[in-house]
């Protein structure tokens, strides 16, 4: 029996097609487990069902098949160990910044008094820096401010396992690292638990211990795990002096670029499930390579179903 803090094994998600049409298989064959404590992030392109994932974990969809264990125990529905920040805030509109921490806060420690709970939720409200503010409500403050707001509420609730939609896709690049480095802090402080879905690669790498690596979809599945070895604590500026940062990036980059499509060809070749490619003659004779050429690739072969892990010091640099 595995002891991973969650464990998702053989997931995989369908929708009925609509009339006359086949189902829609989202992703299959999907397995993966979370070690307690570790910071992991899913990669992928759109549509490829990273979303579906996060909300089955967050008990808010199920699997069309497969199982999901935390600590032993099947996820069968939302629980207060596990807390979600969404890309779209997801606040209670009639309540203050304050009183939005406190709903949370008050749900999960239902004997503390009300000064005990007021104490703990300004504390992470003054974490994200929005000590000034906490009496607005949603509608008063800005896009990042909520945001800050939804991440204060999920941390304040010291879930054992943290659940992050893209939480800082709506954010201007300065707020953004802002918030990068006070997640950071607050997870290193609390030694949560982080499942994040993100679109970019830099913020992979500088707050990820992983990186799931999701082929594209339909039909996508979890292809690669790859190991960020970089040293904590990790500064923006200072991690791109690392040696493996570049050869990190390069080979997420051309995952993304050329391999994510043709790990999925090689699936549906494998399966006879291929349909025509659709090829402009004049755009493909114009097209160049796109960047990353430099990336390394993992020397496993990646087109079986094993989750394979890329390690940077196997690869040499450059
Ligand atoms: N209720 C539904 N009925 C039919 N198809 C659905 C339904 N919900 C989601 N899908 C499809 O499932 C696929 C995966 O959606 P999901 O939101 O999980 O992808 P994603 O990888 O998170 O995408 P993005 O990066 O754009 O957020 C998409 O093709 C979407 O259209």
């Amino acid at each position: 029996m595995s002891h991973a803090f969650v464990e998702v094994q053989q997931a995989a998600k369908r929708f009925p097609g609509a009339k006359g049409e086949p189902d829609l298989t989202v992703f299959e064959n999907v397995s993966f487990q979370l070690e307690k404590g570790e910071f992991v992030c899913i990669i992928g392109h759109s549509g490829c069902g990273k979303s579906t994932i996060m909300n089955a974990l967050a008990g808010l969809d199920q699997f069309s098949d497969g199982t999901m264990v935390m600590e032993g125990k099947e996820i069968d529905g939302p629980g207060l160990e596990r807390g979600v920040v969404f890309q779209n805030y997801s606040l209670l509109p009639w309540l203050s910044a304050l009183e939005n921490v406190r709903f949370g806060v008050r749900a999960r420690w239902k004997a503390w008094s009300d000064a005990k709970v007021t104490e703990h939720s300004l504390a992470y409200l003054e974490m994200v820096g929005l000590k000034d503010v906490v009496g607005r409500k949603p509608a008063q403050l800005s896009g990042g401010m909520r945001q800050r707001v939804s991440i204060a509420r999920a941390f304040a609730t010291k879930p054992k396992l943290l659940l992050l939609d893209e939480p800082f896709g709506a954010l201007d690049a300065l707020t953004r690292g802002v918030i990068q480095d006070e997640l950071i802090k607050i997870w290193s402080q609390d030694q949560q638990t982080v499942f994040m879905i993100t679109h970019d690669v830099d913020e992979a790498i500088l707050l990820a211990d992983r990186i799931l690596l999701m082929t594209n979809g339909p039909e996508a599945r979890i292809a690669e795990a790859v190991e960020i070895d970089l040293p904590r604590p990790r500064q923006r500026g200072e991690i791109v002096k690392h040696p493996h940062f570049y050869t990190i990036r390069n080979y997420l980059v051309d995952f993304l670029v050329n391999r994510s499509g043709e790990l999925r060809t090689a699936d549906l070749d494998r399966r006879g499930l291929r349909y025509p490619e659709a090829v402009n003659p004049v755009e493909r004779a114009s097209a160049d390579t796109p960047a990353a050429s430099d990336g390394q690739r993992a020397s496993a072969d990646t087109t079986h179903d094993t989750l394979v892990t890329f390690t940077p010091k196997e690869t040499h640099h450059g």
